[in-house]
């Protein structure tokens, strides 16, 4: 069992309230998809209101990570591909939602993206993540 994502010992950069520097993401899971509603504040600005791309990495790194720990996967980041097909602006309301595309042994394949409030897809990340603790990632349909 993962610990709840409230737990006040959670000071995760990505989603916990209690670090007072992080980005508070609050996901919500929607079947096999983890989302978050998420508007970047001036403070996560490149420049000219454009959230820095270190940041955008950060979102989407944090909903595939969300979405494996709430089915119980506890991994680790090996490695992210990013692209980049629009600015992502500060100050709009974001939608970040990622979902798990395959599982070979310890390596998890996933895919996250940052969608703008006209539908149009921001960014697009491909990771893979490996499996530290126990668990696999579930068959499309299981109950989870
Ligand atoms: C309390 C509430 C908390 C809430 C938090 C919830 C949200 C959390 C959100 C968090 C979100 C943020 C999350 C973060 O920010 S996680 C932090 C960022 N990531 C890291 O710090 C990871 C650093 N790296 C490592 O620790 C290790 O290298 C890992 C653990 C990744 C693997 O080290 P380990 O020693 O275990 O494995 P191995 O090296 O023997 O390799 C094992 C096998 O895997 C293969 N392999 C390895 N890499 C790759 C690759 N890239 N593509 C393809 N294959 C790869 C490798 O060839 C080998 O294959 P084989 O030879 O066996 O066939």
């Amino acid at each position: 069992m993962t610990k709840p994502l409230k737990d006040e010992t959670n000071i995760c950069f990505g989603c916990s309230p209690n670090n007072p520097i992080g980005l508070k993401m609050e996901f919500e899971d929607d079947g096999d998809v983890c989302r978050a509603y998420y508007t970047a504040r001036p403070e996560h600005m490149g420049w000219n209101d454009v959230v820095h791309g270190g940041l955008v990495a950060t979102m989407l790194d944090e909903a595939m990570g969300r979405w494996l720990w709430v089915r119980n996967l506890i991994t680790m980041t090996a490695e992210m591909t990013i692209r980049y097909s629009k600015p992502v602006p500060v100050g709009v309301r974001l939608t970040v939602e990622s979902s798990g595309v395959s599982q070979k042994g310890k390596l998890i394949e996933m895919t996250a993206r940052i969608i703008l409030p006209d539908g149009s897809l921001a960014a697009r990340a491909r990771a893979k993540f490996l499996k530290v603790g126990p668990g696999n990632l579930p068959e499309k349909g299981d109950a989870e």
